[in-house]
């Protein structure tokens, strides 16, 4: 069975041969156009909330098509267009090759260097992530826009700083001192659009309760150089870059603005 990635030949476009939710009507990412997304007041009354916490000797790996840091500790989120409580399992991006691409959402058609995804489970209703999965209010991802800036993330960096240590697929390395992830959100978490959509990387579930949050971090264009060092596979292959999956269509689905 041919591996899925972002090749000519295993690409996005290929993903339905061995998926057919590909096909699906609430797939992801889409294309943000606030100007189509509708104000919902809900949103506000019931403020997005984020308690995350200091995560000890986090884990960061390289699964050969990311770079992902898998969480232990009790951080969970909820309110907004959440009900009940969700916990953070990981996190990972998306990036290009150049600053002109990257991300998988866009933003009235604009890509941006890269997207990084905290992914969340719904705690209240399912007692694992391998659980909550595949069910329709299983999952809640926030999406976080990256843009290139003169100055690095200072949150980014402890990570950006070691990633040549997992520069090889199935490296694994544990950051040793202790990490909050509230340090990887932008300033304003209460300006965010929201939609019903799916993981966008196969198995592609129809799972996703989306945030995508409209300010953006700013990165240094050094940590960039940083992530698209990252290799798919051992010593000599090829770099990890352009591991995004191009928008969907929104088709019936109604896009949701915290603010106006
Ligand atoms: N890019 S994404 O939508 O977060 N996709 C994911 N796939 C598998 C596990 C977690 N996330
Ligand atoms: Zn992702």
């Amino acid at each position: 069975m041919a591996t899925w990635g972002y090749g000519n030949d295993n690409g996005p476009a290929t993903w339905v041969k061995s998926f057919p939710v590909a096909a699906g009507t609430r797939q992801s990412p889409i294309d943000i156009v606030p100007t189509a997304a509708k104000c919902d007041t809900k949103l506000t009354e019931n403020p997005l909330t984020v308690n995350y916490s200091p995560e000890p000797a986090m884990e960061l790996c390289n699964p050969g098509l990311s770079v992902k840091a898998n969480i232990k500790s009790k951080s969970v989120i909820k309110g907004g267009p959440l009900e009940g409580e969700y916990k953070l399992e990981q996190f990972h991006l998306h990036w290009g090759s150049a600053d002109k691409q990257g991300s998988e959402h866009t933003l009235n058609g604009k890509m941006f260097p890269a997207e990084l995804h905290l992914v969340h489970y719904n705690a209240t209703k399912y007692s694992s992530f391998g659980e909550a999965v595949d069910k329709p209010d299983g999952l809640a991802v926030f999406g976080i826009f990256l843009k290139i800036s003169d100055k690095p993330h200072q949150g980014l960096k402890s990570l950006t700083d070691v990633l040549s240590e997992v520069q090889y697929k199935d490296k694994s390395i544990n950051i040793k001192q202790e990490y909050n992830p509230v340090c990887l959100l932008p300033d304003n978490i209460n300006k965010y659009w929201t939609y019903l959509g799916s993981l966008t990387t196969p198995p592609l579930c129809e799972s996703v309760t989306w945030i995508v949050f409209e300010e953006p971090i700013e990165v240094s264009e050094d940590q960039m150089k940083a992530f698209r060092a990252l290799c798919c596979g051992e010593c000599g292959s090829a770099p990890i870059v352009d591991n995004y999956r191009p928008p969907l269509p929104l088709g019936n689905r109604q896009l949701r603005a915290s603010f106006q």
